[in-house]
């Protein structure tokens, strides 16, 4: 390769890198398991160095819904987490492309971000088609249990929402009566559960399911004041 040529294509790698590394950040399970205290609490200020109000996607895969999101409403930060780092590599991607700056993602197990979560802090979270683990020796593997409400509890800020949709009908109804029993929140709408979505914004997996024809169903629930 010419030198010039070799020259240009490491320097844009090398930019690449650090617009990556601007917008993910990799928590390892052992550093986190051991050592949590030397992360950043989920906060707008720690994370982004500003008081903008802040919104969580848990398993946002290749982040559709946030780069819509982050570039729809600027003054709103938010965060993607997902365990896969390959597919918060398509996501980093569109951030670097777009230039957000209200957007980050986080390669690591939800479940051990628990207390990076600070008291009254996010607008919303979404937990949109999460793993189903259906079967039985793995559902203790789902995202949504009692534990997880506490969590949405603690983070969410009084009238915070937390919207869950999934295409996987007795995986919704596994979690709905999850939900339901938690008289900490409230529905935001009248119905039992909604069906259909209506984001202006389909994720990869809601194409891809919504491809074969499956109803998508999902609630949207609010930690009451
Ligand atoms: C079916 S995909 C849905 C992705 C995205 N929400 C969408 O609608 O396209 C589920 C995602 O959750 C992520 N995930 C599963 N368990 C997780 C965990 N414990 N912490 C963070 N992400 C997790 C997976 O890596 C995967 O990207």
């Amino acid at each position: 390769m010419p030198r010039r040529t070799f020259l240009r294509f490491t320097r844009a790698q090398q930019i690449d890198q650090h617009e990556q590394q601007h917008y993910l950040r990799c928590y390892s399970p052992e550093a986190l398991f051991h050592n949590w205290q030397q992360f950043p609490p989920l906060t707008s200020a720690a994370l982004f160095e500003n008081e903008q109000p802040l919104e969580l996607e848990i398993g946002c895969g290749s982040g559709e819904l946030l780069l819509f999101l982050a570039r729809e409403r600027p003054h709103t930060n938010f965060v993607g987490v997902d365990i896969s780092r390959k597919m918060l590599d398509k996501a980093v991607e569109q951030a670097v492309r777009y230039r957000l700056p209200n957007l980050k993602f986080i390669n690591a197990d939800f479940r051990q971000m628990y207390p990076l979560l600070m008291p009254d802090t996010l607008k919303s979270v979404y937990l949109h088609f999460p793993d189903p683990h259906l079967r039985p020796r793995h559902q203790k593997r789902r995202l949504l249990n009692a534990e997880f409400l506490e969590q949405m509890h603690r983070a969410l800020k009084p009238e915070g929402t937390l919207s869950v949709m999934t295409d996987v009908c007795d995986f919704f109804f596994d979690m709905l009566a999850i939900i339901e029993q938690d008289t900490r929140f409230q529905k935001c709408h009248s119905e039992r559960y909604l069906t259909g979505s209506d984001l202006p914004v389909r994720s990869h997996f809601q194409r891809v399911w919504e491809g074969y024809g499956e109803q998508v169903y999902r609630c949207l629930i609010q930690k009451k004041a």
